[in-house]
């Protein structure tokens, strides 16, 4: 299977959604990587639930929502979340990890922690049975446009290594941060599966996000 693409919506221009998501659905791109910060874990704010209940009476593409917030479990009964969507929580945000990621997997999402660059492998240990996804971010997160944490593209080889070793290689790999076409390149080889395509990559001004997202995918076949 080819990568998949999850184009990052904070980075779209949000006077013309409609215009947007109708490309994004032309192009079939897989998910829409849908980020909530909440000022406390990352410094910056971002959408909410109104947001995603809006954008879902728009389309019918399954959602990669990103919780960049602290106490994630607090918040989970407030998102409408669909069987086929990935909910990922953050490993550095939540003290009861393992009971967060069973709260996800009663809604029938797919479940995925997000390692910050500097929150190593490891830390993955205990949890490896109750995930399906590990999102890695190749930039410290609450931002777009920001530049690649070069030492993240061999921590994708390692975890994709890891995954193997402890017979967890149906465990996906999301990378999320600076994922430009030859970035994304890069990182396929490393082993990642899911990119979310933001500013770097896809949603250009005055560039065509249809054009851009098809050629993107070329780099992730
Ligand atoms: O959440 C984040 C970064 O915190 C991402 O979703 C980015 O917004 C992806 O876009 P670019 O890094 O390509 O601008």
């Amino acid at each position: 299977m080819g990568g998949r693409i999850s184009p990052s919506i904070m980075c779209a221009d949000f006077r013309n959604l409609e215009t947007t998501i109708r490309a994004l659905e032309r192009a079939r791109v897989d998910y829409l990587h849908v980020d909530i910060m909440d000022g406390s874990f990352v410094p910056n704010f971002t959408l909410g639930p109104d947001f995603m209940n809006s954008v879902r009476e728009m389309t019918d593409i399954p959602f990669d929502i990103h919780l960049m917030i602290n106490r994630p479990e607090d918040f989970l009964p407030i998102f409408t979340i669909r069987p086929g969507d990935i909910v990922t929580v953050h490993q550095e945000a939540t003290i009861h990890l393992q009971r967060t990621l069973q709260r996800i997997r009663d809604t029938g999402a797919k479940v995925s922690v997000a390692l910050n660059p500097a929150t190593p492998i490891y830390t993955l240990d205990d949890i490896l049975d109750d995930i399906d996804i590990v999102l890695i971010m190749t930039v410290n997160p609450g931002f777009a446009g920001q530049k690649l944490v070069p030492a993240t593209l061999g921590k994708i080889q390692k975890l994709k290594q890891y995954l193997q070793q402890s017979g967890h290689s149906h465990i996906e790999i999301e990378v999320d941060g600076n994922v430009s076409c030859e970035n994304a390149q890069k990182m396929r080889l490393a082993g990642a599966d899911i990119f979310v395509a933001g500013t770097s990559s896809i949603f250009k001004k005055d560039q065509d996000l249809y054009e851009l997202t098809e050629k993107f995918r070329e780099y992730i076949t």
